[in-house]
């Protein structure tokens, strides 16, 4: 395959996981020597939603054989990351002819990197992905760990495989046509990562959220904090990842906020962010872990902190009631015998198995109890 260029100048970061992981301003512009890297491959697909495609896919796609790739887009939006959608994608590559030695190059947000995740690791029985995320959430999580996936009617991410990608491409360069309120909730993964890993990350993360939310993702200084602040964040997450990649029990720790998040989610017909709800949900998780004589009086004050000053969420949203979120929580992937179960903290970062597991039942009742609190 001719590419644009086939020289990489940038280093990956120097993590324990088996693919390298980019994160520097201009990488982007560096992928078609990448992916000759990772995955040679006789055609390139790329995968992306109209938005991000109208911002980003040309740069992308002008590094490629314009006869040997081809650009498939779907319609922005977690509405989209479906098992309809994953239909359509893999008949659109068997109608343009992809074969074992095509790469999937997913150019997104985490609606495209779990959807085009998905694709890869099921067409053909499986091609490389190599994860190109354009939200501050998919750098920081979306595109790290391996986990693909689609919604169903039933549920979050119901539908999925774990498949690595061959590499991750980070570019905060193109964070500046991001929406403030995108950016924004990607804050609340990053903040999770603190709690459960990093108390000075978190300190880090609050000393820097005050220029984020003012400067946004345009201005001249964000660009080095905002790098460093997503490599530190993928550091935490692939440490993790890289001992407990299925998800036996360490993993788990990731899904903190998440009970809760997910199940609110599905309520709203995913017209809540991620992230959003992400916010929301370790605030709950967090006055449960302490409700529950886990954590240390004052963690719930300290998340909530952190969430508001972000400018995220702390509260269930209207509309949503507290006995329909109970029972959403019995369908979530932790859940064992039909009884919900939540990854929590005991401090700013730290999270330690209780009893040897990693995710805990905890009572309906105490539940309803701490999300009636937070409808005020
Ligand atoms: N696999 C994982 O480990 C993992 C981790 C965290 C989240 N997720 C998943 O990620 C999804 C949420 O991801 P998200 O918040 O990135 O949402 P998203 O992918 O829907 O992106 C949000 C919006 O931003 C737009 N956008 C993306 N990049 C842009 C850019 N650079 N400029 C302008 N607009 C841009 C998109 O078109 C979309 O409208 C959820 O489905 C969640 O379940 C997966
Ligand atoms: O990588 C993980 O593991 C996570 O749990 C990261 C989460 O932030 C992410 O939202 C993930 O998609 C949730 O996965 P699920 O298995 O709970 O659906
Ligand atoms: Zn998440």
């Amino acid at each position: 395959m001719a590419l644009a260029s086939n020289t990489v100048r940038s280093t990956p970061l120097d993590l324990p996981l088996d693919y390298p992981v980019f994160c520097e301003t201009g990488v982007r512009l560096e992928l078609s020597g990448i992916v000759r890297q990772v995955a040679p491959a006789h055609r390139v697909a790329i995968i992306s939603d109209d938005t991000v495609a109208g911002a980003h896919a040309a740069a992308v796609r002008a590094q490629f054989d314009a006869d040997r790739s081809a650009l498939f887009t779907i319609p922005p939006g977690e509405q989209e990351k479906t098992r309809a959608r994953w239909a359509s994608l893999t008949d659109a590559l068997v109608a343009w002819g992809a074969g074992r030695d095509t790469t999937i190059v997913a150019l997104g947000g985490g609606v495209v990197c779990d959807l085009a995740g998905f694709v890869a690791a099921t067409y053909m029985r499986g091609l490389p992905v190599v994860q190109v995320p354009t939200t501050l959430l998919a750098m920081v999580d979306a595109s790290v760990g391996g986990k693909t996936a689609v919604d169903t009617p039933d549920g979050k991410n119901l539908v999925g495989a774990f498949h690595n990608p061959a590499a991750v491409v980070i570019d905060p360069g193109v964070l500046h046509s991001l929406p403030p309120a995108i950016l924004r909730s990607g804050l609340a993964e990053m903040l999770k990562h603190g709690v459960i890993a990093d108390a000075a990350y978190y300190e880090r993360m609050l000393q820097a959220l005050p220029a984020l939310r003012t400067h946004g993702a345009a201005a001249p200084e964000f660009g080095a904090q905002i790098t460093a602040l997503i490599a530190d964040s993928v550091r935490i997450k692939a440490r993790v990842v890289a001992e407990d990649v299925r998800e036996g029990g360490l993993r788990q720790v990731l899904n903190f906020g998440h009970t809760i998040a997910h199940a609110v989610e599905k309520l709203l017909n995913y017209d809540m962010l991620h992230g959003d709800a992400v916010a929301m949900g370790m605030v709950a998780e967090a006055r449960l872990a302490e409700q529950l004589g886990l954590a240390s009086p004052g963690l719930s004050d300290a998340v909530e902190d952190g969430v508001l000053r972000a400018g995220l969420p702390a509260r269930l949203p209207s509309g949503v009631s507290v006995a329909s979120v109970v029972a959403e929580t019995h369908g979530d992937k932790k859940a064992r015998a039909g009884a919900a179960r939540y990854a929590l903290p005991r401090a700013i970062g730290q999270m330690e198995p209780a009893g040897g597991r990693w995710a805990l039942p905890v009572e309906d009742a105490l539940v309803a109890d701490v999300l009636a609190a937070l409808t005020t």
